[in-house]
């Protein structure tokens, strides 16, 4: 299998042109970003370029809550997110943008996010657009909580960019039965994720096997790399072990 390192949680004691160093030096063939725009995207390139890795992401901004996209009435700010992000995805040479719903729930927020994910989509249509249903332990109120519902929201939009970013760390805490949920959101899925759960460490311990997911994913015929997205519990480098194991 090959692994994206997800810099929001991996490396974060450094900058990130450091962090993507240190993705390549331990294995990593990609990386993927939370909200890197502290960074020019001048510095992510050249480490990018010089490591030879490939930027899977950047995420919109969370705004006042996690997002601003299923927020009725914040259109404007959701769609500048939205533009903010597309952008700093094209100076790194990242193919994929996760649009951030927020808190919010009802019809309104529902109609709110279609819209917002068609501009999106309208606005770049070479792009991967990724919306990732979260926990509702980690992330209470967020919009956007499972893959049925993920579904539902890109049948509706209605573009061939929009895809789901299927977190396993999420979804086996919205209901598990993880291996029909991959199967079945397979057509959908843009990236795919993981960490242990519950502890969201890496994915070598917890209630999921990840032996049986990652060779269910293998079986699937994925060939993307997977994000490692888990908050190590010392120094990253020290966390690794997992990856000599699924490789
Ligand atoms: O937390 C996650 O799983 C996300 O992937 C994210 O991008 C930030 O919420
Ligand atoms: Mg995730």
């Amino acid at each position: 299998m090959k692994f994206s390192a997800n810099l929001g949680f991996l490396w974060t004691d450094r900058p990130l042109p450091d962090a993507i160093r240190a993705a390549h030096a331990a294995g990593f063939v990609a990386v993927e970003f939370h909200w890197p725009y502290d960074t020019p995207a001048e510095d992510v390139r050249a480490a990018l370029d010089e490591t030879g890795l490939t930027a899977l992401g950047v995420n919109t901004i969370r705004g006042e809550g996690n997002g601003l996209s299923a927020l009725p009435g914040h259109e404007a700010e959701a769609q500048a997110a939205i533009q903010q992000a597309i952008a700093y995805a094209r100076a790194i040479g990242s193919g994929a943008v996760h649009v951030m719903a927020g808190f919010a729930e009802g019809l309104q927020a529902d109609a709110t996010f279609v819209e917002n994910l068609r501009f999106a989509c309208d606005h770049a249509p070479e792009m991967t657009i990724l919306i990732e249903p979260l926990n509702h332990h980690d992330a209470p109120g967020y919009f956007l909580t499972t893959s049925a519902q993920a579904r539902d929201v890109i049948e509706r939009v209605d573009r061939a960019g929009v895809k789901l970013m299927f977190d396993c760390y999420h979804l086996q805490i919205m209901g598990g039965d993880l291996t029909r949920q991959l199967r079945d959101c397979l057509p959908v899925i843009g990236h795919i994720q993981f960490a242990s759960v519950p502890e969201r460490g890496a994915p070598d311990a917890g209630e999921l096997s990840y032996d049986h997911v990652f060779a269910e994913i293998a079986r699937l015929g994925w060939e993307m790399p997977l994000g490692a997205e888990y908050k190590p519990d010392s120094d990253t480098d020290a966390t690794l072990g997992w990856m000599a194991r699924y490789r």
